[in-house]
C-alpha cells in the first residue's frame, strides 16, 4: 500500500534566486512546489533600496513560467548607508517582508555587509518599532575564529548583546547549523525564530570530506559534525513554532563550485520536499512536516497559510531527479542527498 501525505502548500523562508539566466533556470524549480519565498538580496550589486527591491521583484515575476502561482517576498540588504525611512516606506507598501544582515565578508556576495553593528542601530531601532523582522546570517568573520565555531561565537559576541540593546526587534536566525544555535532559538526570551536548511538536515561534514572533497556540499555556514545534524533534525521535526524551513537553495554554476577556490552554496530547490519527507519519516515525525514547511513560517511573518495543498506519495521506486540542470550559462548541479529518495511530490 502506498503511503501518502497531504499538507498545505509549503513556503521557503530563505531562498537565493539570483538574476538573469540563473534566475530563469531555478525559479521554475521553486515555483513548482512552493507558494512563496523570502528572496535573498545578495545580488551583485546587492538589493539595497526599495527601488532595487521593486525592480528585482519585477524581474522575478517576468521570469515566472506561464500559469505559475508564486509570490516572491522581497528583502533589503542592510548596509551602513541604509535609510530607515526608505525601509519603513517599503514595509508599509507591502513590498518587503524582512531586512537581511550579512556581517561583512561572512558569505557569498557579502562585501557590502555591515562591519560595525552600531552604525545600523538607527535602522534596527526603526524596524523594532514597526515590527519588521531582521534576518541574520549568524557568523562572526574574525580570522582567529575557526570556521566551524563561527556560529557559536556569533551568538555570544553579537546576537546576545544586540538583543539586549534592542529587545523588541524580531529576529530570524537563518540557516542554523549547530546545537548551540538550536538551543539559543528554543530557549531565548523574546521574539526569535530560526530557519533550517534541507541540506543541513541531510548531511554532516563527513559527507563533505570523507572519501574525497565534495564541493557541492560546501556552503556557509559550513556543515558541522553529526551531533549538530542530530540537534537540527530534532528541532526541525519537533513542531516547535520557532523553527521552520528556509532551504537556502543557493545556485552557483558548476564551474564556480568545482574549482580550486569553490563558491559556497547548495542548490536544493528541486528535491527539497522529497528530502524533508524522508527526514521527517526517519524521525517518526511526518505529522510535523506541515508545521515546519507550511505553518510556522507564515505565523512568524504574520501572513496567512496557503489554501492549496501538495501531496507526497511514498513509492518503492526512488525519485528520478536530474543530477544537473543546463542553464544558458552552463551546468548547475542539484543537491545529491546521498541516499535514494522515495517520497514523490505528486
Ligand atoms: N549559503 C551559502 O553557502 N551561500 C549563499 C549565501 C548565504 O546564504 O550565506 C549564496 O548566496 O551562495
Ligand atoms: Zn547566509
Ligand atoms: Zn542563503
Amino acid at each position: 500500500m502506498t503511503q501518502t501525505l497531504t499538507i498545505r502548500r509549503p513556503d521557503d523562508w530563505h531562498l537565493h534566486l539570483r538574476d538573469g539566466a540563473m534566475l530563469r533556470a531555478v525559479l521554475p524549480e521553486t515555483a513548482r512546489h512552493f507558494a512563496r519565498a523570502i528572496i535573498m538580496p545578495n545580488l551583485v550589486p546587492p538589493v539595497v533600496t526599495a527601488q532595487d527591491a521593486r525592480a528585482y521583484r519585477d524581474r522575478i515575476l517576468a521570469a515566472l513560467p506561464a500559469g505559475a502561482d508564486f509570490t516572491p517576498l522581497m528583502t533589503l540588504y542592510l548596509t551602513e548607508q541604509t535609510d530607515p525611512d526608505d525601509v519603513e516606506a517599503a514595509f508599509a507598501d507591502g513590498l518587503i517582508h524582512a531586512v537581511k544582515l550579512y556581517p561583512a565578508g561572512a558569505t557569498t556576495n557579502s562585501q557590502s555587509g555591515v562591519s560595525t553593528l552600531k552604525n545600523v542601530y538607527p535602522v534596527l531601532d526603526r524596524m523594532a518599532k514597526i515590527g519588521l523582522p531582521l534576518c541574520i546570517h549568524g557568523e562572526v568573520t574574525t580570522p582567529e575564529v575557526d570556521i566551524f565555531d563561527r556560529e557559536e561565537a556569533f551568538l555570544e559576541r553579537v546576537l546576545i548583546p544586540l538583543r539586549a540593546d534592542l529587545p523588541e526587534l524580531k529576529i530570524t536566525l537563518e540557516h542554523i547549523t549547530t546545537a548551540q544555535g538550536v538551543d539559543y532559538v528554543a530557549e531565548a526570551d523574546g521574539d526569535i525564530a530560526g530557519t533550517i536548511t534541507t541540506h543541513h538536515l541531510m548531511i554532516n561534514r563527513n559527507h563533505m570530506l570523507v572519501g574525497g572533497i565534495r564541493p557541492h556540499y560546501y556552503c556557509l555556514p559550513i556543515v558541522k559534525r553529526a551531533a549538530h545534524q542530530q540537534a537540527l533534525r530534532a528541532a526541525a521535526t519537533s513542531g516547535n513554532p520557532r523553527f521552520f524551513l528556509g532551504t537556502d537553495s543557493a545556485p552557483h554554476l558548476d564551474g564556480a563550485k568545482e574549482s580550486a577556490c569553490g563558491c559556497a552554496g547548495v542548490f536544493s530547490a528541486t528535491n527539497t520536499m522529497s528530502c524533508l519527507a524522508q527526514v521527517f519519516e526517519e524521525e517518526s515525525a511526518l505529522d510535523h512536516l506541515e508545521a515546519f514547511a507550511s505553518l510556522n513560517g507564515p505565523a512568524r511573518y504574520g501572513l496567512p497559510v496557503n489554501e492549496d495543498t501538495i501531496t507526497l506519495e511514498k513509492r518503492a521506486t526512488p525519485c528520478d531527479y536530474p543530477a544537473r540542470f543546463e542553464t544558458e550559462d552552463g551546468p548547475l548541479t542539484l543537491f545529491d542527498p546521498a541516499t535514494p529518495l522515495h517520497w514523490h511530490v505528486t
